[in-house]
Parts: structure tokens; C-alpha cells; sequence
């Protein structure tokens, strides 16, 4: 017998693990509670009470895990485009930050946890301001999340955003069933200078907090730093004992020498890459290839909606694979394999998540999806994850489940009011960057 736990059968299905060296293979998923129960080939027995959902024509796979961004930022999307990052963030995102209410930064964070569900997201990484109203979308919306205060620790506001984050640490810290975990947000080596963010990182370490924080992520970057310290970013954190204090998610690395690649050999967490805004910013290309050849882990993630537009991780995927192709002028240099185990094992350990969610076995929570491979564009299916990686887009998932709980089902989402959703957003973002 199994329990009073509810169980569903997803019954014939094509199964992606993302498991290390796994082929996609047919079978039943079987959910129990909020764990996977089983992931096999053979046909599951059913029990009286089972759900049983056919996955006749589609594909499952672990929910897709975006590493980095700043979910309010829908509410900026498109807004300001095609500048370069300091002009960007200086004249108008900071601006336009400057006039959000914590009304409107909790409509702009469930307006990107609608379409992260909608294209197959089941767990992301935020780094922004009022964050206890993103908390309580997250809560609300059903999806699992990493959330860290931002912190520009250069201003002097007598602590108070620090405490902040130290207060949504204490508060929301394995909040939702678990499914809230927090991190601190020193925004990045040009905003956060050494004094104070030593203190930080020796807190943290003394605490076992996690760092989320921006790397390298243009060459003005690398200058700024150069001439303030004499050092690359990557040694100035080093340098400051970062990588030996605590779990790091690095968000882009993108100007690394070989020598900076070399001191995070080791590191705990990992580098969340960016593709798409990287490319809309006109960043560069982050040595992917080269820091998972030194064993650093290595997640995918869009970046806030401001930049990368969309969160819509199946372009993400497939950017970070075309990119690294093109850099190295090599079409072996990302295989769609590796680039789909990014956005999901991958960003899972740079999250600290690895243990319970990025791989579809038995055990592991069950955040996964289902694609409905019968569209003409996913068809034949050859390789079946090459089709995914080179071919899918957020629009081809059919159902989202976090925790064994449905969040979308045949393309409707079950936590979230839609239409009063865009209604609040539509107003909220036309008043914010009015005059910006
Ligand atoms: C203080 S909360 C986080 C802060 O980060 C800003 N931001 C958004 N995108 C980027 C990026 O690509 N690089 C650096 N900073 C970024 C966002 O506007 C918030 O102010
Ligand atoms: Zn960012």
C-alpha cells in the first residue's frame, strides 16, 4: 500500500533524467506526495486514487532552473534597450527603481513567475529590493526560489538595507515547505568596496550564508576594478577570502583570464552564465567551456526581464550553446546535452538545491515538466535533446509541477489570476517609468 499520500502517474512518457551519461528512454513517473516515488520503464500498478495523466506525445524533463535575475524587472522590460550596462543602470533602471512601491514589486515578481511557469521554470535565483513581497509570490505561486537582498554596500544608509538582508534571511530562510531558501546580495565588486564587503563575507562564512553577486560582467568592469585595486575582479574577490568563506553564485563571469578561472577551481556554488543579456548588453561570452573544464560548476539563468527581455529559459539554452559554438568556432564546444544539464543539475548547485530538485529520480522532489512534442517544430525526434535544446521554446510546455503540486496544466495556470495579473502590471509599469 502506499500511505495517505496523494500519488500521480505520469504513464508513458518520454523521460529526460538529465542525469550524468542517462538517454532519454519511455516510461511512468510516479509523484508521492511531494517526492518523485519512481522513474522507470516498466508500466507502473495503479492504485484506487491514483492521478493518472497520459504522456502520450510528450516529453519530461526536471523544471528548467533559472540561476540569475531580478524578477521585478518585468515590469522594465523593453523599456530601455540597446544602451550599454553602467548608461543602462545609471539613467534609467536605478531611476525607474528609485519610484517602484512594494505593491508594485510584488506584481512585477508574480508577473515573472507567470511566465517563468508558462515556459517551464520551476525555480530561480533573485537578487532585488523588497524582498519579502517577492517571498510572498513565491509562497503564493507555488515555485521554489533563492532570494538575496541586493546590496550596493558603496552607499552609506546606516545599515539599513544590510539589515534587510539579514531580516529576510532570519524571516523566509526554508519558508513554503521549504521551498524559500535565502542568500546575501552584495550587488558586485564595482558597488561594493573592500571594507565593508569583508565584513560581509566573513559574516556570512561565520553563518554559513551563501553570496549571490555579480561578476565581470563587462570590460568597463575589469578597468574600474583594475584601477581602484590593481587587481581583476575575480582576484579582488578572491582576494577578500570570498571563495574560501562560502557558497558563491557568480552571476555572469563573463572577463575572466585563465589565472582568475584558476582561483575558483574548487569554489563552493558556481557561475550562473547569461547568454541572452550578455548578448543584448553587448557583454561578450563567458568561458563556459573553460571553467567546467577547471570542475566549477556552471548554471544558466536570464538575467532581470530589463535586460534579457524574455524568461524564457529554452532561448537561453539555446543562446548559451550557439554562443560557445561560435566563440571557440567549434560545434562540439556546448553539445544540447550539456546545455539542458546547465539549466537544470547545473543551476541547481549554484542554488545549493542539487540534493533535492535538477535531475528527474526517484527521491528527489518533483519539480519537472512535460512538453508536448506534437508540433510540427519538434518533430522528428531523432535526439530527442537536441530537438529540446536547438528546437523548443516556453511556449511547448503543457504542464508545470513544484513539490508534486501542479502550476500549469494544459497551458493553464492554477495559482495565479492571469487577467487581474496583467491589469495591475499594465498600470503599475506605465506609472513607474513615467518621466524616466
Ligand atoms: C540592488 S538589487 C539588484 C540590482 O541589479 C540591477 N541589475 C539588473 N541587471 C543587472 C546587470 O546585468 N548587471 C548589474 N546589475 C544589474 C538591478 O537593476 C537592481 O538595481
Ligand atoms: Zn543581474
Amino acid at each position: 500500500m502506499h500511505g495517505a499520500k496523494t500519488r500521480t502517474i505520469i504513464r508513458n512518457v518520454l523521460i529526460m533524467t538529465m542525469k550524468e551519461g542517462d538517454r532519454p528512454f519511455r516510461g511512468d513517473i510516479v509523484l508521492e506526495g511531494s517526492r518523485i516515488a519512481s522513474v522507470g520503464p516498466s508500466v507502473t500498478s495503479q492504485h484506487p486514487g491514483d492521478e493518472i495523466i497520459s504522456g502520450e506525445g510528450m516529453a519530461a524533463m526536471p523544471g528548467l532552473i533559472n540561476a540569475h535575475q531580478h524578477s521585478p524587472m518585468t515590469l522594465l522590460r523593453a523599456f530601455s534597450d540597446d544602451l550599454k550596462l553602467m548608461d543602462w543602470l545609471e539613467r534609467k533602471m536605478f531611476p525607474a527603481e528609485a519610484r517602484m512601491t512594494e505593491e508594485d514589486i510584488y506584481w512585477g515578481a508574480q508577473l515573472a513567475m507567470a511566465e517563468m511557469i508558462r515556459s517551464g521554470t520551476t525555480a530561480f535565483a533573485d537578487m532585488y529590493i523588497h524582498m519579502e513581497q517577492i517571498a510572498t509570490a513565491v509562497a503564493e505561486t507555488g515555485m521554489r526560489a533563492s532570494l538575496a537582498r541586493g546590496l550596493a554596500l558603496a552607499e552609506d544608509d546606516g545599515g539599513k538595507r544590510l539589515a534587510e538582508g539579514w531580516d529576510l534571511i532570519e524571516r523566509w530562510s526554508g519558508q513554503a515547505n521549504g521551498r524559500i531558501t535565502t542568500m546575501l546580495g552584495p550587488h558586485s565588486p564595482y558597488l561594493c568596496p573592500p571594507e565593508p564587503l569583508k565584513e560581509l563575507i566573513g559574516e556570512a562564512g561565520r553563518k554559513r550564508i551563501p553570496i549571490h553577486i555579480h561578476l565581470a560582467e563587462t570590460v568597463e568592469e575589469t578597468a574600474i576594478i583594475r584601477e581602484r585595486y590593481g587587481k581583476t575582479p575575480t582576484e579582488y574577490l578572491h582576494d577578500l577570502g570570498l571563495f574560501d568563506e562560502a557558497h558563491v553564485l557568480l552571476a555572469h563571469a563573463v572577463h575572466l583570464s585563465a589565472s582568475d578561472i584558476r582561483l575558483l577551481r574548487g569554489m563552493r556554488g558556481g557561475a550562473a552564465h547569461n547568454p541572452v543579456s550578455n548578448a543584448k548588453l553587448g557583454c561578450g561570452i563567458a568561458p563556459v567551456a573553460a571553467l567546467m573544464e577547471q570542475g566549477v560548476a556552471v548554471g544558466i539563468g536570464t538575467d532581470g526581464a530589463g535586460s534579457a527581455t524574455t524568461l524564457d529559459m529554452f532561448a537561453e539554452i539555446r543562446a548559451a550553446a550557439w554562443l560557445q559554438k561560435l566563440a571557440a568556432q567549434d560545434p562540439t564546444a556546448l553539445p544540447a546535452g550539456r546545455a539542458l544539464r546547465m539549466a537544470t543539475a547545473g543551476s541547481a548547485r549554484l542554488l545549493g538545491i542539487d540534493s533535492e530538485v535538477g535531475t528527474l529520480e526517484a527521491g528527489k522532489k518533483a519539480d519537472l515538466l512535460l512538453i508536448d512534442l506534437r508540433q510540427p517544430h519538434l518533430q522528428p525526434l531523432h535526439d530527442p535533446e537536441a530537438v529540446i535544446a536547438y528546437a523548443a521554446a516556453g511556449g511547448d510546455v503543457d504542464s508545470v509541477f513544484v513539490d508534486g503540486v501542479p502550476l500549469m496544466r494544459s497551458r493553464r495556470l492554477l495559482t495565479i489570476d492571469e487577467e487581474k495579473l496583467l491589469a495591475e502590471a499594465a498600470v503599475r509599469a506605465a506609472r513607474i517609468v513615467e518621466g524616466v
